[in-house]
């Protein structure tokens, strides 16, 4: 049997596995990911935090300066580079854990490089701000859903996303497959987001994650979203959006020297053994 915990972050969830050397869990499969993140017959969850220490984790980790690396899965076994909920999750885990002190920023190292988290007020239990990096601004392409296509922009996050200005979140639709997206511009696979306008600095999307479907709430998507929306709207350097999402709220800066910083809640509601 294996120790694993049970978190969200604005009800993006996730399946922490405690593996600080590498020697507990052994070697994640696509296909244990899968059966960890199955709502029936397993824990549920849009993803696993694998909770490694940097010297484990071999070269991915290669020249991070962090204690502790993110190894994310999402629910369908595949790797992505950066979860943005996730890492404050991870964070919250780790402060609670007493394995960091909140009172400093900490760093996480990611497939996507470190990112650091601060805790406000230096709180265990407080709201947590990412610096998630600078966004990348890349080309302008299409997305579609059945019939109905959109302009989209291709943002990275260290993750790819497609984020859609829509007039109606509704207008995705049920959003049950990725939406159709370029190959060439996404070889990898791509995070999709529908985005609508409510009003100045404040948005709210739908999200399509690629890997575990239409989930609640997307970090490194509401990022992309915001540089979008901020870029569309010709916000000033350093202004606040707030994006709500359907399991919450992130409130998004892009700050004068070229970062993006996420605010937003990390929780971590249960612990428990399993054989999967
Ligand atoms: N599905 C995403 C990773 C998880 C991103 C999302 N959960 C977040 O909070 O950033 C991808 O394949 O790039």
């Amino acid at each position: 049997m294996y120790p694993f915990l049970k978190g969200h972050g604005t009800e993006n969830d996730f399946v922490l596995l405690p593996d600080p050397d590498g020697a507990v869990h052994g070697e994640l499969t696509p296909e244990r990911v899968r059966a960890l993140c199955d709502r029936r017959a397993g824990i549920g969850g849009d993803g696993v935090l694998r909770v490694i220490r940097t010297a484990a984790v071999g070269a991915a980790g290669l020249g991070q300066d962090a204690e502790w690396f993110m190894d994310y899965r999402n629910a369908d076994g595949s790797v992505s580079e950066m979860c943005g909920n996730g890492v404050r999750v991870f964070g919250r885990h780790l402060a609670e854990q007493g394995l960091v002190d909140p009172i400093r920023p900490v760093p996480v190292a990611t497939r996507a490089g470190v990112k650091v988290l601060t805790f406000a007020g230096g709180a265990v239990d407080g709201e947590i701000t990412v610096d998630m990096g600078t966004p990348k601004v890349l080309e302008e392409t299409t997305v579609a859903v059945g019939e109905r296509s959109w302009p989209a922009l291709h943002v990275d996050m260290g993750n790819p996303h497609a984020v859609a200005f829509v007039d109606d979140l509704a207008d995705a639709g049920p959003l049950l497959d990725a939406p159709d997206h370029d190959p060439a511009v996404y070889p990898a696979g791509v995070n999709v987001e529908f985005v609508v306008r409510r009003a100045a600095g404040h948005v709210a999307m739908r999200v399509h994650e690629r890997g575990s479907g239409e989930t609640r709430s997307c970090g490194t998507g509401a990022c992309a979203v915001m540089v979008a929306s901020a870029l569309a709207d010709g916000a000033a350097r350093d202004t606040a959006y707030r994006v709500d999402l359907p399991g919450g709220t992130l409130r998004i800066t892009w700050t004068a020297d070229d970062r993006i910083l996420m605010s937003g809640p990390a929780v971590v509601l249960a612990e428990g053994v399993t054989g999967l």
